[in-house]
């Protein structure tokens, strides 16, 4: 075995010396069927910024043939996959995340949920059987989305708020500017040779948009980070899906709501395939703390546009906390 002193391991940006965690068994979990769970879910949203939802009505057909579809596109050779890099922003990635730098041990596929183009720029992905893969991503993404809108009009209720689709409209909107993800984490043995080390396969982050609904194979990683700057790690499950609050919400909400910093360790033995809708809204739309939320209390960020956020987001590091730029200074 060749030694490594452990310094020299932190300069490979994915190696990470990581406390083991053990699974939380307190993640909230919202029965999507029972109307009384709009009071949890804004709880959840509070303390966590993240939650499991079941009885979510996506039919399970949708979500395997899927993740079949992904699995094959993911076995493709490089030479394939690679026709259709770089995801400049959407398309075929591999190790490199972002424009700045940002690394992990993970091979993706970032897509528009717009239709067309999907279907002008990244046909080449679709493979032989171009409207298979196009048509599960279709009824899944449909799908996915109709659950977010249910859950974020759940949220409004919980809030009180008298408009329910204040925040689902921004996702019905036909120019809502949402995306789609594959992501393919491959088993890295290299790990167990690492001992208290870990490899990174996608770094901390928390998500820009609105709301994100994540769902993955058996296979763990995902860790989740609480008020205290602890990690704790996700039991997968395959059934049900992962709602991650994001910056825009927490704006919304005029930080009542948490965005979630999360991120993905690998695997030694098992590959792990995630796919994740991210729901954001029209470009133009104004992001800004609804004003029946802030009665007596005064606005923590100055308003932006989503586009304006956006570009914002996209010349930062993945890590970087980015809502401090525009958060309002209050003189105290
Ligand atoms: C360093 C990065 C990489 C970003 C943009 C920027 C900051 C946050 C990342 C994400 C996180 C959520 C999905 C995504 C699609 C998004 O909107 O923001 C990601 C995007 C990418 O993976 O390209
Ligand atoms: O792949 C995962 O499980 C999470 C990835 C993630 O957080 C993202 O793509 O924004
Ligand atoms: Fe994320």
């Amino acid at each position: 075995m060749v030694l490594v002193p452990k310094p020299a391991l932190q300069q490979f940006s994915f190696i990470r010396n990581i406390k083991p965690t053990t699974f939380f068994s307190g993640i909230p979990l919202i029965d999507l069927s029972k109307p009384d769970s709009k009071h949890l879910l804004v709880k959840a949203c509070e303390e966590f910024g993240f939650f499991k939802v079941v009885n979510h009505g996506v039919p399970l057909e949708f979500i395997s043939k899927l993740e079949s579809e992904a699995v094959k596109f993911f076995s493709l050779p490089l030479s394939e996959k690679e026709k259709a890099s770089p995801p400049n922003p959407f398309g075929y990635g591999k190790k490199s995340i972002g424009q700045n730098g940002d690394v992990g041990w993970v091979e993706y596929l970032l897509l528009t949920t717009n239709q067309e183009s999907i279907s002008q720029r990244l046909s080449s992905v679709f493979g032989d059987n171009p409207e298979k893969f196009r048509r599960a991503l279709n009824d899944y993404v449909s799908a996915v989305k109709k659950m977010a809108c249910e859950i974020l009009e759940m949220m409004a209720d919980g809030l009180k708020l008298q408009q329910r689709n204040v925040f689902s409209k921004l996702l019905m909107d036909e120019q809502s500017d949402s995306v789609f993800r594959l992501n393919h984490y491959p088993p890295c043995p290299e790990i167990q040779a690492l001992k208290d080390h870990n490899i990174i396969g996608f770094g901390e982050h928390t998500d820009p948009q609105i709301i994100s609904v994540l769902r993955s194979n058996n296979t763990s990683g995902l860790q989740i980070s609480l008020n205290d700057g602890s990690w704790i790690s996700v039991p997968p499950d395959p059934s049900s899906f992962f709602i991650n609050v994001g910056d825009s919400l927490q704006v919304m909400t005029n930080g009542r709501f948490k965005s979630v910093r999360h991120r993905v360790l690998a695997n030694s033995i098992k590959a792990r395939v995630s796919m994740i809708y991210f729901g954001g809204p029209p470009l133009k739309e104004k992001i800004a703390p609804l004003p029946s939320l802030m009665e007596g209390e005064e606005s923590l960020y100055r308003e932006f546009t989503w586009f304006e956020y956006k570009r914002s987001a996209y010349s930062s590091r993945l890590a970087d906390n980015r809502l401090v730029l525009f958060e309002r200074i209050t003189a105290s």
